[in-house]
């Protein structure tokens, strides 16, 4: 395979990069609380931020992630940094300033109001239109961070912004059973967490909703009649004990999935293990009875790829290899044994008798950054492995 391209796009990353496999035995609620926001919060200070955010985009980068979706903080300065950061490495990205207004987080890392939130929102947009006008690279996306971080004014006035600017959107949706039951007691007249969302203008075909773990048929078909995407994040399903998400159900329903390494409720920066957990998680649902949920390497590719390009509405410019779309891509190289049975400095052992499919499978199970050669995003090379 060595000598052949192949993307991979990252439809979602975290801030709390350097948390990466600090969760212990923590579930979405208090690994909030105990881990991410004091990270999070920590990150306000932009020398520490400059750190992170680099080693972060070097990092996804050098696993073959040509686009990202990023939640920031709720730090303008730093939240601007990052995105002059993934202008100055290359890095395509979507840039959120989160929004969290209500005390379900600390009075130290929360904003003060739903206007402070909006404007500081603004804020990003404005620095973001100041360094990538076109959005050729960069483009602000609306944060707010989940239902119950976000009182309804600010949730409101965010709809309305999204109507203005025609920003997409991104949020957390339905990842865990503790989260669902404290969405259905802040919002007792919602139909649904997805209703929350649809009721205050929040849901819309620019709209990416993470995980979407415990969705009910009617929020598939609510997601489905608003065009609105899902971000499957098995790593991080897994890893903070949030479910088992069904993407063939979601996918036999017709809804938009792509992949997301959710760092750092996932603990790896690789889209190619996202591939490869969502390939597992799959199984783990199938031996719940229904066989068929289980996705193929092929399915996986494809949410990695194009299915990651279409959540983030960039369908038509990345995704594969058809003429007039950008060059987003990544030089895979395995390795081959001889007929000695000598090992070159390949990670993946190729004999020779495999067939294509074979090799891919083998790279998909066995790969990492080692097998990424060099990533180019729109022409540019922005990685070489050395
Ligand atoms: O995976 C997640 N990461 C987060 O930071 C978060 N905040 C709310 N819900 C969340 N889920």
């Amino acid at each position: 395979m060595g000598g052949k391209a192949w993307r991979i796009f990252l439809p979602r990353v975290h801030r709390q990069y350097p948390n990466a496999g600090i969760f212990g035995k923590t579930t979405l609620l208090d690994w909030l609380n105990k881990y991410t926001f004091p990270l999070e919060a920590s990150l306000a200070a932009t020398d520490k931020a400059k750190k992170v955010y680099a080693r972060c985009i070097e990092r996804t980068l050098s696993h073959g992630t040509t686009t990202a979706a990023y939640y920031a903080t709720i730090s303008v300065p730093s939240t601007n940094l990052l995105a002059d950061l993934c202008l100055s490495y290359g890095q395509r990205a979507f840039i959120g300033r989160v929004c969290m207004d209500t005390d379900l987080q600390p009075d130290w890392y929360r904003d003060s109001s739903a206007e402070s939130a909006l404007a500081d929102t603004k804020a990003t947009i404005a620095h973001i239109a100041s360094i990538d006008p076109t959005h050729s690279l960069i483009c602000p996306i609306l944060t707010p961070r989940f239902a119950p971080s976000c009182s309804s004014p600010l949730m409101h006035s965010l709809g309305a912004l999204q109507k203005e600017t025609n920003l997409p959107i991104q949020t957390h949706l339905s990842e865990n059973k503790n989260e669902i039951e404290l969405v259905k007691k802040l919002f007792p007249d919602a139909a649904s967490y997805t209703d929350v969302y649809d009721s205050h203008g929040l849901l819309c075909p620019k709209t990416i909703l993470a995980h979407a773990v415990h969705i009910t048929e009617e929020e598939a078909a609510l997601i489905k009649k608003r065009q609105a995407k899902i971000s499957h994040c098995p790593a991080s399903n897994s890893a903070i004990t949030s479910g088992t998400a069904k993407v063939r159900w979601m996918l036999e329903r017709g809804l938009d999935v792509g992949l997301g390494t959710d760092m750092s409720g996932g603990y790896s920066a690789s889209i190619l293990e996202a591939a490869r957990q969502a390939l597992l998680v799959s199984r783990h649902v199938a031996m719940g009875g229904d066989d068929k949920a289980k996705l193929s390497i092929e399915e996986v590719l494809y949410l990695a790829t194009r299915g990651g390009a279409k959540v983030v509405g960039l369908e038509d410019k990345i995704g594969g290899f058809e003429v007039g779309m950008e060059w987003d891509a990544q030089l895979i190289t395995l390795g081959s044994v001889d007929s000695e049975s000598k090992v070159d400095k390949g990670l993946v052992d190729i004999f020779g008798w495999e067939s294509w499919e074979e090799k891919i499978a083998k790279w998909v199970f066995n790969g990492d950054d080692r097998t990424t050669g060099a990533v180019w995003v729109k022409g540019r090379l922005v990685h070489e492995r050395q």
